[in-house]
Parts: structure tokens; sequence; C-alpha cells
């Protein structure tokens, strides 16, 4: 099977007035359809690093990064934007506030459209989004609220669904429910979950939550200092124990 990405010995490195700062040092991944990648790593290993680089939000310095074997290591945000999706921490950053859930969701399915291409026809598109949003219950009925309305955990799941609506090659979920409370959390990691596996997406997504880590996804990493110190297959992670990660941190 042919990777959706590939990177191939990449580097990141920053120059201080009096270090060297190897921030990614010789990262090699391949990222296979319908792969559910698990990243953790103590703070200040590279995680946020190593999804910049894959977006292109922050540049590498050295090595290759392939997307279904076209080299995009020189390609900007923008352009990458259109294969690659990102779901932040934060639940203010990736929805509009001032828009309700169905207009937000709009904005998503027509982004990188070209402008004559952008129906601002709502209505036509109220029957799908009802479907859409239908495996969601904490969003049922909520597609004429304003976001600005919403819980926090509402809008990270709006900000999950903006990220998959045109299907992207690869979903970057950065530590996506950190920030909500321990049941609305685990209700979005479950969903989350569902979603991947229903819609057959390929995935890359960065926790803090040892038992997230374990449960979810059919591969693990473990990051540290730059480096990818372990790495486990399908059958690896199957046998994996909560506490067999503690060594790592
Ligand atoms: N532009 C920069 N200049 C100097 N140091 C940087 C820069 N960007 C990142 N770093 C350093 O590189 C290391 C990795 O940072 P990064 O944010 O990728 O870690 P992380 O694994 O995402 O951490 P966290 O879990 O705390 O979010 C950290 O030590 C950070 O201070």
């Amino acid at each position: 099977m042919k990777p959706i990405m590939e990177l191939d010995n990449v580097e990141k490195t920053i120059y201080n007035d009096d270090a060297t700062l190897n921030i990614l040092d010789g990262i090699n991944l391949k990222i296979y359809p319908q792969d559910f990648i698990v990243v953790l790593g103590t703070n200040g290993a590279g995680k946020s690093t190593l999804l910049d680089a894959i977006t292109g939000a922050n540049k590498v310095t050295a090595g290759k990064i392939l997307l279904n074997d076209k080299d995009i290591t020189t390609e900007n945000l923008a352009k990458r934007a259109q294969f690659i999706s990102r779901v932040y921490q934060d639940p203010k950053l990736g929805t509009s506030p001032r828009m309700t859930v169905a207009e937000n969701l709009l904005l998503a399915e027509r982004r990188g459209l070209p402008r004559r291409l952008r129906s601002r026809r709502l209505k036509e598109h109220m029957p799908e989004f009802k479907e859409f949003i239908s495996s969601m219950p904490t969003l049922d009925n909520r597609l004429n609220t304003f976001t600005e309305k919403l819980s926090g955990g509402q809008r990270q799941t709006l900000s999950f669904l903006m990220a998959i609506i045109q299907k992207p090659e690869l979903l970057l979920l950065d530590e996506h429910t950190a920030a909500l409370d321990p049941q609305t959390s685990a209700d979005l990691m479950a969903a989350t979950d569902r979603t991947i596996k229903s819609k057959k997406l390929t995935c890359l997504m960065v926790t803090h939550n040892l038992s997230e880590a374990v449960a979810y996804g059919n591969r693990l990493i473990v990051l540290k200092k730059g480096k990818i110190i372990l790495d486990l297959n399908t059958e690896q992670k199957a046998k994996l124990k909560e506490e067999d990660l503690l060594e790592y941190f």
C-alpha cells in the first residue's frame, strides 16, 4: 500500500545566539490510508512543530515531505490546506462566532472553491447539514444557533465537523479534546473515533492523555526531543497498557 504522507528525514533546526536547537531531529514517518496515529510526547517534545511542518505553518530546515508521492516540502500553508485539515485545542479557533452552525459548515464546505461557486443559498444545504450533524447528538437542533452561544464542547465538535466536511487526505487533531471537561472530552473522543472509522479518514492525533492513547488509533508514536523514540504498529498497540507508556514520561 502506498503511503498518503511520507516524512523523510525531516529536521527543524533553530539557531539561537549561543545554541543550536534540533526541534525535529530526523523524523521518518509513513502515514498510510486510514491510519489513525496517536502522537504522544512530553511538553516541548516537538509535537506542535511536527504538525506545523506537515501543514506548512512552519517550514522544515532539512528533509522532504511527500503527499501522495508529490513533494510538498516547499508548498505553502494555503495550498496544503486543500488536502490537510487541523483541529486545534482552543474552542475559539476554527469557527466564526458571529455565524450560525450552518453558516460555518457552509463556509467549510465551500472553502477553496472559486468565489462564483460559493453558493450563498444556505437553505438548500440544510437537509444535507442536518444529516451531517446527526451523528453528533451535542449539536442536535443547533444548526441555526450562533456559534458564540455554543458550549466549548459543541464548538469543538463543530470545528471537527468543519475539518472533515471536505474529506481531507489527512486530518490533524491537535489535542482537540484537552480543553474540555472530562465527560465532554470523552464524548467528543468517542464521536471522533466513530467518525474517523465510518468516513474512512486518515488521521494523526496529538494527545497528552495516556488512556486515550491506549484506547484509540491503530498506531502510536512517542516523540522525545524531536525524535520518534517509539513507533508501535497495530499488533503491538493492541497489547499496550497504560502503564507501559509511563516509562516514556
Ligand atoms: N521558534 C522557536 N524558537 C525557539 N525555540 C522553539 C521555537 N519553536 C519551538 N521551540 C522549542 O522547541 C521545542 C518543541 O516545541 P513544540 O511546541 O513543538 O513542543 P510540543 O511537543 O508541542 O510541546 P507542548 O506539549 O508543550 O505543546 C520546545 O522546547 C520549544 O520551546
